[in-house]
């Protein structure tokens, strides 16, 4: 793992005392950072990704051909290395079989089905976090992608969990992530058996136990509509399939989620200020008397601004594809397997798009500055044949449950100038960073 300690050099706000930056951090921080600086060199940039050749994207065209086109570029996780992780659930599927589970989930999944998420988002989190320790610093990764967990269990798969197992799944996540970056970006050379092969097979276990309670524990909606209802029927015959594919929506529904609330706490440490502002936004919003309809993002603009400048620095910082066979890039020759970017992050720092690309500022996002923004911009949810499932109900979960956070607790770095490290994840994670989630 790529990780380097050190001081770092991102804008801090005054209050608040500074979070060190690490090496790692600025890589992807720094604006000249080498996919911004790839990003100079033409619509396409050939470059060395360890023992292999890549080719980043910069074109916006080109890259929607690449994200597209899944019938020469492959997804990562239908990869043959990760058969392993994604099982026979849809993640790992192609072609007619991946678009028809696809097109099943999609009415549970979309907007109009949500009018209820608001509402139960902001219970769940407020019992989730209830036993948040108040009085010492708390492993913010961890911490989140416990909280993410819970939350996607209980509001968007209908079910309940252990809290073991609800802990040990926490802690399964980085394992996964961390082993499945590293299984693709090194094939397809062999994964070394190390100890952290162990530790891989670890984590999918408690992953595998995880989707069987939710499996088992699931409550149907009253019009048998939701999301695990309509796998399970699909598949009477084949109850595994069904079990595969609500592992990778428990897998991917916790993964990107927990980031963006890790990088969310992250900056609300180093922003005192937006984090007042968000809460006098969700005092306002979200009291227990609040009508359901009201518990929504679109009235959380200021919460809904910080979470797309979150988005903004900190999301997925590419996406990754590989050539079935030789091809053609514009007019870029691209080798069968050879890795393709999609540098997200870099076009998030163009600074022809984004004044002070560098610098965390949530109020750009406000419907009054100008030139107005569109989140959509961001890609946060991809593009293509692969383009998040879970989308419309992170677009309501994730501010919800962020203003929820900030309405009960206040986050405050600890110990202050503490190094934040980088991990080399699927999505990357402030790792090292600790926080006290102070009763407000
Ligand atoms: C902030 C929250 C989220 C972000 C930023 C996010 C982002 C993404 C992105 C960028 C992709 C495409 C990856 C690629 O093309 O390689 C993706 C795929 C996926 N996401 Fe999300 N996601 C979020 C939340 C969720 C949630 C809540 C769920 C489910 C409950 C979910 C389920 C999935 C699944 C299953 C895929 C794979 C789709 C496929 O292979 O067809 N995501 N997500």
């Amino acid at each position: 793992m790529i990780e380097e300690g050190g001081p770092g050099g991102c804008p801090a706000s005054r209050e608040e005392p500074r979070v060190a930056h690490s090496r790692t951090l600025r890589f992807w921080l720094d604006p000249a950072n080498i996919a911004v600086r790839l990003g100079q060199a033409g619509p396409v940039a050939r470059t060395k990704a360890g023992p292999a050749v890549a080719f980043q994207v910069n074109d916006p065209s080109l890259l929607r051909k690449v994200g597209c086109g899944e019938d020469t570029f492959q997804a990562w996780s239908a990869d043959p290395c990760l058969r392993d992780f994604t099982g026979s659930g849809f993640a790992g599927s192609e072609g007619q079989a991946h678009r028809d589970r696809r097109a099943l989930m999609k009415p549970a999944l979309a907007a109009p089905r949500l009018t209820a998420l608001g509402p139960s988002v902001r219970d769940s989190t407020e019992r989730l976090i209830a036993d948040l320790p108040t009085d010492r610093p708390v492993d913010v990764p961890f911490e989140m992608s416990r909280l993410v967990a819970g939350l996607v269990i209980e509001t968007v798969l209908n079910s309940t969990i252990s809290p073991d197992t609800l802990t040990e799944l926490a802690r399964a996540r980085s394992v996964l992530s961390a082993g499945v970056f590293w299984k693709y970006a090194l094939s397809p050379w062999p994964w070394v058996p190390t100890p952290r092969r162990r530790a891989f097979r670890r984590a999918l276990a408690t992953l595998d136990e995880a989707a069987r309670e939710v499996y088992v524990r699931h409550r149907p909606d009253a019009d048998g509509n939701d999301v695990v209802s309509l796998l399970k029927r699909s598949t009477d015959d084949r109850p595994d399939a069904a079990l595969h594919d609500v592992r990778a929506l428990l897998f991917a529904g916790i993964e990107a989620t927990a980031s963006t609330f890790a990088w969310a706490c992250y900056e609300l440490g180093r922003h005192p200020d937006h984090q007042t502002a968000i809460r006098a936004e969700a005092d306002a919003v979200l009291g227990t008397g609040a009508p359901a309809d009201a518990v929504q993002p679109r009235l959380l603009p200021r919460t809904a601004g910080f979470v797309s400048e979150v988005t903004r620095l900190h999301g997925i910082p590419f996406l990754v594809r590989r050539p079935r066979q030789a091809t053609y890039v514009g007019d870029q020759p691209v080798p069968a397997g050879a890795l393709v970017t999609l540098p997200l992050g870099a076009l998030r720092r163009d600074p022809a798009r984004y004044a002070r690309p560098e610098e965390f500022d949530p109020l750009r996002w406000a419907p009054e500055a100008r030139p107005p923004l569109s989140p959509a911009a961001l890609f946060p949810y991809g593009l293509g044949p692969r383009y998040c499932p879970g989308a419309a109900a992170s677009e309501i979960m994730v501010p919800v449950a962020l203003a929820s956070l900030v309405r009960s607790r206040t986050l405050r770095t600890a110990p202050p100038g503490r190094t934040v490290r980088v991990s080399l994840e699927l999505t990357p994670m402030p790792k090292g960073l600790t926080m006290v989630a102070a009763t407000r």
